[in-house]
């Protein structure tokens, strides 16, 4: 752990999780540490672009030399020895310059293996936690990060900042040289500030109002079908074009005052240019300096200049990459969900569920009320309510998606919201409301996305009654599916997600709505394998708005406005609210 934090830059090779992937750094620690190679490494590069910047004085000190000297003496020796020491120091500039360039891809890289994994994971927890889908533009952020980070315009600063030697060689020059070179570097730079002062705010709302349209967009284009058949296009894309708009006319008018500072730049970097020739010219006649002086001076004001320049030009550049580093820190700082990160072991024991109260983050009206109840290995917990009642949020809580606002959800004694999420994937199974399938095979999805073991997939497959119907596909458990795919009924989607839940038979099963999509058949196989998982063992709550699979569960929860309003062996309760039921369930049994 210790050497990836000293030598970030190493590669640990492209499958090996480093400490920070596999989740043994916490995310705010990451940020600070990846702040901190940064610092080290624009310190690195600073002291490489010092010797860069005062190798850049070859060429206007050759042909300062090759002109005062060379000329005038007609001294082959000194041409041929100049030249070498001149082509010698060129090549250490070009072996420098790309140090550099690797130095900083080396830590766009780093930041990108670093990051990306609590970044992915904080995408996961905020849209889990609170259905936010900022934090997948993080991902994009990072990816961005990398792109500036080896790109020219991170060095350009660096040299700016060297323009002193430069500067000092001018006044060396002549003192009148440093003079126009000092101006020019002030003016330059009230260029920059007023560039960054004109800019800067259009510049982050032009990014903001892109990224917006753009995942809005995204959110909007999962829903296609209901699009097409309700003929929403229109009326979406009027919506959507207003915020294009929007971010295009910010975009422009940053855009335009960008250009034309970078232009204004430019001509009065050229205007410099032609003021200190003349200026030369001027001394020459004089003969305060030497023509080859003159010479040197043109290209050392352009040297000095190029860096403002290219700074101003590249600001755009900057300004977006501060504002996606920042998004990424805040992706990673955000308050989520904060783990034990020790594996706990497979449990036997009881679900408790004790004084269970949960609020959403900035509403102060608890959804769940103070919640308490108990089941054991082998019960089956049937959960029903008016729509609104609190079920789903309850289920989310069972499984510890969510951070219970007071009280706690315990299996065997262990938290469920702390839990490991790896170790509490081996003993959970959750088949949420809205069932969705991931980019993968049927086999990727039964085993969870996981290395599969045939053997458990089958047994999952059998488990949940799919086996056949998979068998019946073209491609079987290779079937691909997903968002992009619509190979599956709803019906057959859903079966193939209660064969996720029950794949390596879980101790605890908490299914939402799983009959939402089934028919007779499919309700018939769900029953068995509730039954079968309370053979085995298992603990299995199961939310219905449909009485029929309620057979199957042992005990009932009755649950309105978030408080359980009756819990008890699924005759007692079926007695108290539906009398005549019960006789008729007597009777049929
Ligand atoms: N993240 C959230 N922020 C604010 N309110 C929420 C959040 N999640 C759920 N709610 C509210 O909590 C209440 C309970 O929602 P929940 O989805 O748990 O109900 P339910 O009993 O499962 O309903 P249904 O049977 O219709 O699925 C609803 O009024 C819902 O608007």
């Amino acid at each position: 752990m210790r050497d990836t934090v000293r030598n970030p830059l190493i590669s640990k090779g492209p499958n090996r999780a480093t400490p920070a992937q596999n989740g043994t750094i916490a995310p705010k620690l990451l940020v600070l540490r990846a702040r901190r190679v940064f610092v080290v490494t624009l310190l690195y590069a600073a002291l490489l672009s010092a010797c860069i910047n005062l190798l850049q004085l070859t060429m206007p000190l050759y042909m300062m030399q090759v002109h005062d000297r060379v000329l005038n003496s007609q001294s082959m020796d000194t041409l041929v020895m100049l030249t070498i020491l001149a082509l010698g120091a060129l090549i250490v500039l070009g072996v420098l310059d790309y140090i550099r360039a690797l130095t900083f891809q080396a830590m766009g890289s780093a930041v990108v293996r670093w990051l990306n994994l609590p970044v992915l994971t904080a995408a996961v927890q905020a849209s889990a936690d609170q259905g936010l889908a900022r934090a997948t533009q993080a991902l994009r952020d990072l990816t961005e990060l990398r792109g500036f980070l080896t790109s020219s315009a991170v060095s350009a600063p660096l040299d700016a900042a060297w323009s002193p030697i430069f500067l000092g060689v001018l006044f060396l020059l002549h003192p009148l040289f440093g003079l126009i070179g000092a101006i020019s570097v002030v003016v330059l730079v009230c260029c920059g500030l007023l560039n960054d002062l004109l800019t800067r705010q259009l510049m982050k709302e032009a990014s903001q109002a892109n990224i917006e349209a753009v995942s809005k967009i995204g959110a909007t284009l999962r829903h296609a079908e209901a699009i097409e058949a309700m003929g929403m296009l229109p009326a979406l894309a009027q919506k959507w074009r207003a915020a294009q708009l929007h971010a295009l006319s910010v975009l422009e008018a940053s855009g335009i005052r960008s250009r034309a500072m970078a232009s204004i730049t430019r001509s009065l970097r050229f205007a410099i240019q032609v003021v200190s020739l003349g200026t030369g010219a001027l001394l020459v006649m004089r003969q305060e300096i030497s023509p080859g002086a003159m010479m040197a001076t043109t290209i050392l004001v352009g040297r000095l200049l190029l860096p403002f320049d290219s700074v101003i030009e590249n600001w755009r550049q900057w300004v977006l990459a501060i504002a996606s580093w920042r998004r990424v820190e805040t992706a990673l700082k955000e308050d989520l969900a904060v783990r034990q990160t020790m594996p706990t072991p497979r449990s036997e024991g009881d679900l408790v569920v004790d004084k269970l109260v949960y609020a959403a983050p900035g509403i102060d009206v608890p959804i769940i009320k103070g919640i308490n109840f108990s089941l054991s290995p082998g019960e089956v917990l049937g959960i029903v309510g008016p729509s609104a009642a609190g079920k789903s949020t309850l289920a989310r809580l069972l499984v510890g998606i969510l951070k219970p606002t007071a009280g706690g959800v315990f299996l065997d004694g262990n938290n469920v919201y702390l839990w490991e999420r790896s170790s509490f994937g081996q003993i959970a199974g959750y088949l949420p409301q809205s069932v969705s399938l991931l980019e993968g095979t049927i086999r990727e999805n039964i085993a969870r996305m996981a290395e599969s073991d045939p053997y458990k997939v089958l047994e999952a497959a059998r488990l949940a009654d799919v086996h056949d119907m998979i068998g019946r596909l073209p491609l079987g458990y290779d079937t691909p599916v997903g968002d992009g795919h619509l190979t599956l009924s709803g019906g057959q989607r859903q079966r193939i997600a209660v064969a996720r839940c029950l794949y390596g038979r879980p101790r605890l099963l908490v299914l939402d709505e799983p009959n939402a999509n089934l028919d007779a058949l499919g309700e018939r196989a769900l029953i068995r394998a509730i039954d079968e998982a309370r053979s085995d063992g298992a603990i299995v709550i199961l939310i219905a708005h449909r009485p029929a699979i309620m057979q199957v569960a042992d005990k009932l929860l009755v649950l309105e406005g978030g408080r359980i309003s009756q819990f008890g062996p699924r005759t007692d309760v079926v007695a108290t609210m539906m009398p005549g039921e019960t006789r008729r369930e007597g009777t049929a049994s």
